[in-house]
């Protein structure tokens, strides 16, 4: 038996989840709403991704995101030359948007992405679901992203989970009541979303900001910058501060995937 196979279900108040955001999270709570959430035995952790973004100089997660609700079809992109494009750019780890209706994602594109390249993936959506973990694990993730903005107080749960299925977790904030949860949670990676993702707009300062207060707090966890990246000059704001960012619509629109890659990390 697993280390979470005995334990009580974790209830998600999804209700409290307003905007574009809560409509997303109700339709993937409807796909999932009859999976198994069994999430069998224990894997290893690798801790590959989490590795990846500590090494020296500001880490690139570049994102395979053929559309999205802000600016609807961004690129045809084939998820693998995608992927593979990126990795030649510099890009040290993938992130993999798997929701269908929004983002154009798919289980397959995780799949191919995983078995074309050398750096690890992540699985990007909207984990409302364990059988979303246990899926991301056998299709090969090396993470998982989880919203604080969903999965609230049930977010130390989900990450238990997720580090039982050998998943590093990528906990994601966007304000200072998030950040502290996910502080309180252990999270050993948090993402900070400049983009607010119930009405979509994007602030820069947001990351410089909460990623200054887990510092302050002594957080010794990595920190990622995440949305609305466009120039080096952008990125210059968190350069010093972040350990790695996450950028998606740029790139994947940019027409070059590996020189927008290389221009936007100066390499
Ligand atoms: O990108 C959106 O429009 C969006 C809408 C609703 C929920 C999530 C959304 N995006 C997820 C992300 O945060 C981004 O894909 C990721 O951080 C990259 O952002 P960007 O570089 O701005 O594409």
């Amino acid at each position: 038996m697993s280390a979470r196979d005995d334990a009580a279900p974790v209830t998600l108040h999804l209700d409290r989840v307003p905007g574009v955001l809560g409509r997303i999270v109700h339709e993937r709570a409807a796909d999932y709403a009859g999976a198994d959430p069994a999430l069998g035995a224990a894997r290893p952790r690798t801790r590959r991704f989490e590795a990846v973004l500590r090494q020296p100089g500001l880490s690139l997660i570049a994102e395979v995101k053929r559309a999205s609700p802000s600016q609807g079809a961004i690129a045809p992109l084939e998820p693998l030359d995608a992927a593979l494009a990126y990795q030649a750019g510099g890009a040290r780890a993938i992130s993999v948007l798997t929701e269908p209706r929004h983002f154009d994602g798919t289980p397959q594109a995780l799949r191919d992405v995983v078995g074309g390249v050398t750096v690890p993936a992540l699985r990007k959506d909207f984990v409302v679901h364990p059988a979303m973990l246990r899926e991301a694990a056998e299709w090969g993730a090396s993470a998982a992203l989880l919203m604080v903005s969903v999965l609230h107080e049930a977010t130390a749960d989900y990450l238990q989970m997720a580090h039982h299925l050998g998943l590093d977790a990528l906990v994601e904030v966007h304000d200072e009541r998030e950040l502290d949860l996910a502080l309180a949670a252990g999270a050993p990676i948090i993402g900070v979303n400049n983009r607010d993702l119930t009405t979509l707009n994007i602030d820069l300062e947001v990351s410089p900001r909460l990623i200054r207060r887990a510092r302050d707090a002594g957080y010794g966890g990595v920190l990622v910058a995440e949305s609305g990246y466009r120039s080096a000059a952008e990125l210059d704001r968190v350069r010093d501060l972040a350990d790695a960012v996450l950028v998606g619509s740029s790139l994947a629109g940019s027409g070059d995937l590996t020189r927008a890659a290389r221009d936007l990390m100066r390499v």
